[in-house]
């Protein structure tokens, strides 16, 4: 899917099998308790993910949310179908041709809810650059990235994110 996705961005056909070897992609089990309080609080803070792409599958309880169009949209669980979102990666790679979606997940009220969600990532080395121009980031490693997180999040308490890198 990487890969198509990436077929008119000028990327090298063979760079996510040549920089997103199996072990630096992972998983993520997440359990959200019942939460008397759910008004309150989030089962998890809205974010944009720090991968290529997320695979999410999730179950029947509800709570994912996109926030598309101003708004926080309901991501309707569906057994027979995986979200897929676009990450800060990919946001980076195409030059804002696609954009990492910022989302949330709501905390459930009665019953817990899980979720599995599959990160796609290139090794701390790749860099990540876009082909088209001009680029509105400046060129960076996934390490880079990930260690600017954390100084953000330490700093501020927020990621801040792919705009860190905006020329
Ligand atoms: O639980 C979900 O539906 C989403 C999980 C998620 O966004 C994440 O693990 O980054
Ligand atoms: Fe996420």
């Amino acid at each position: 899917m990487a890969e198509i996705l990436a077929e008119n961005l000028g990327v090298s056909s063979t760079f996510f099998q040549e920089n997103c070897p199996e072990e630096t992609s992972y998983l993520r089990m997440n359990r959200y308790p019942p939460c008397p309080f759910s008004s309150e609080v989030f089962g998890l803070v809205p974010h944009t993910d720090s991968s290529f792409l997320t695979v999410v599958s999730q179950d029947q309880i509800g709570g994912l949310q996109l926030w598309k169009n101003g708004r926080w949209i309901n991501v309707k669980p569906n057994p027979d179908a995986l979200v897929i979102n676009i990450g800060d990666l990919f946001q980076a790679l195409s030059n804002d041709v696609y954009k990492s979606i910022k989302h949330r997940v709501l905390a459930p009220q009665q019953v817990e809810r899980l979720s599995l969600a599959f990160f796609y990532c290139p090794t701390y080395e790749t860099v990540i650059k876009s082909c088209i121009k001009p680029s509105m980031y400046r060129e960076f490693t996934f390490r880079e990235f990930l260690m600017q997180i954390q100084r953000d999040v330490k700093a501020t308490g927020d990621k801040v994110g792919v705009s860190r890198f905006l020329l």
